[in-house]
């Protein structure tokens, strides 16, 4: 695909540049530069190194006038002086001058009214791989036209100096709006060029009167749309695939007034314990094209999508058009079912409880999942943590801005909310057991297609959630957390302790209303 290049003024480049290359080019420069290697089953696997996931210590926004009042400054949006992100910019400029780089070219948001040009210049082939798989993939037209509006650079070998550049480490994600460039230094992991872009339209996209959300989606043959969000983990990318419903995007949308829209052009899917009998769709989309990060591979380069001795956080990053029943472009329209997945560690909260707006306004406010033994160190017990809508890490302005866009828009179309507890579950049927897979999907697809509204609810005491008495295909003893617990006392002690956490996170949403702030646990 030859096309001319499209103004990369940011930076003088003086070296060999390869513009918009196809997958299988980038493929052969991946494997021919010993980045990434072929596997058995036609994908490539790439390995990261020291940073196996995201590195949000090493995240940083430039404060300076244009964006300083708007932004939710603190440990997830970090400020960084515009002087240091000039002089990094600039040894940055010195470093590039001589490099053989990867240039993708395409966008960000399938609808056209508010997408985002972007260019992704990065070292590696590999990286300009995942880009072109996972942002949205421009037409020839559309490249012809093409003027960026945000760059993202993505130099692993760059490494900042902490003590000069007033950075965490040697690595760095900082974001520019005045410049309009994301710089990522000093990271290997894929991931953080998907979400820096994540963030940029975050901060862009409510201006514009769109709710940008860290949510999947998914649409059925009556167009009804439904929303799954969800911290990293919780299961957006896995519920999302689904055989009866067409793929939206399994990550990151956007709800206008005319509905949602997709921000990607891809997916990226965990792998770990990956089967083809759980998950199909993800399964058979791991082929020539697809990128794959820190999966083992035995002696036949057969991926072990059950070793996790590099990291638990194994992906495959594949373009949408690989999950067989897809919207392209990802445009659909307004939301009639919203599901917020978390994964309960506890194994107190239910698999599925009905929830109304005001309670909907209190759990996505409050974003609970758990952060598990294992996946930081120093953690041997699971931990509560609470994300604001379910995406803090992605989220430069204040909770309150996302969160009554999203208040606005269920009250004004009327849409149902599930909160979904795809985490552990107690008791008899496997304490220590993450819910199984199979009844979450049935719980799933009984609240879409709305056969689980009309069911009876018993409220439960504790956390004030309606639970459903009957769900089709799932036996009416799991829906009921405190059932599955071989002691009801341990379970109401559990429960108690977990609602106390609720109500100390939520006190610091002051500007809350009264009848949301009621809306929570009842302790
Ligand atoms: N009941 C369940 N619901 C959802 N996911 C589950 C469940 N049980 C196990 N899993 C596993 O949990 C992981 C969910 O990850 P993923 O869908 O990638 O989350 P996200 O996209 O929200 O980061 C997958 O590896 C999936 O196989
Ligand atoms: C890619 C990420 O998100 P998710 O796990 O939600 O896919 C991430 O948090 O790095
Ligand atoms: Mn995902």
């Amino acid at each position: 695909m030859m096309t001319p290049m499209t103004n990369i003024s940011l930076f003088n480049l003086k070296g060999k540049t390869h513009v918009n290359s196809t997958p299988a080019e980038l493929i052969e420069h991946a494997v021919g530069r010993e980045e990434a290697i072929l596997t058995a089953n036609g994908a490539v696997r790439a390995t990261t190194g020291h940073f196996t996931g995201r590195s949000p210590k090493d995240k940083f926004t430039v404060n300076d006038s244009s964006v300083s009042d708007q932004i939710d400054w603190g440990a997830v949006n970090q400020p960084m002086a515009p002087e240091k992100f000039e002089r990094i910019y600039k040894r940055l400029q010195q470093y590039l001058l001589e490099k053989e780089l990867y240039i993708f070219n395409g966008f960000a948001g399938a609808d056209p009214d508010h997408r985002l040009p972007i260019q992704v210049i990065t070292e590696y082939a590999w990286h300009n791989l995942f880009a072109h798989q996972l942002f949205i993939r421009p037409s020839e037209q559309e490249l012809q036209e093409h003027q960026t509006a945000f760059t993202v650079i993505n130099v692993p070998n760059f490494k900042v100096n902490p003590q000069e550049d007033d950075t965490n480490s040697e690595t760095l994600i900082a974001v520019s709006f005045t410049k309009k460039l994301v710089i990522i230094a000093g990271t290997h992991y894929a991931g953080e060029m998907k979400k820096s872009i994540f963030s940029v339209m975050n901060y862009l996209l409510p201006e514009q009167g769109v709710l940008p959300m860290h949510c999947s989606a998914n649409v059925g043959k009556n167009d009804d749309v439904a929303l799954f969000f969800g911290l990293s983990g919780t299961g957006k990318t896995t519920l999302s695939a689904d055989s009866e419903r067409a793929l939206i995007g399994d990550d990151e949308h956007g709800w206008s007034k005319k509905g949602v829209f997709n921000f990607e052009g891809g997916c990226y899917a965990k792998c770990i314990g990956l089967s083809e009998e759980n998950e199909p769709q993800i399964w058979q989309a791991i082929r020539f094209g697809t990128v794959l990060e820190n999966v083992i591979l035995d002696d036949t380069r057969t991926p072990d999508f059950h070793d996790g001795t590099r990291t638990e956080n194994t992906r495959a990053a594949y373009p949408i058009e690989y999950i067989p029943n897809s919207v392209i472009p990802g445009i659909a329209g307004t939301p009639n079912v919203i599901l917020f997945l978390t994964a309960d560690a506890f194994g107190v909260l239910p698999p599925i409880s009905k929830l109304n707006a005001d309670q909907a306004m209190y759990h996505f406010l409050s974003g609970y999942t758990s952060k598990l033994a294992g996946t930081e160190r120093g953690v041997t017990e699971p931990e509560a943590t609470f994300s604001t809508c379910f995406g803090a890490p992605f989220l430069p302005r204040p909770a309150h801005v996302y969160a009554e866009m999203l208040g606005e828009k269920i009250r004004e179309h009327q849409v149902q909310v599930y909160l979904v507890n795809t985490g552990w579950t107690g008791g008899p049927y496997g304490t220590g057991k993450r819910m199984n897979l199979r009844y979450t999907r049935r719980m799933v697809s009984a609240a879409i297609e709305g056969s689980l509204v009309k069911e009876s609810y018993i409220a439960d005491p504790i956390f004030n959630l309606q639970i459903p008495t009957q769900c089709e295909g799932v036996p009416s003893v799991l829906l009921n957390p405190r059932n599955t617990w071989k002691d009801p006392e341990a379970y109401d002690m559990k429960a108690k302790e977990l609602a106390g956490l609720f109500h100390q996170h939520f006190a610091k949403f002051t500007q809350a209303s009264d009848t949301i702030k009621n809306a929570g646990p009842k302790v």
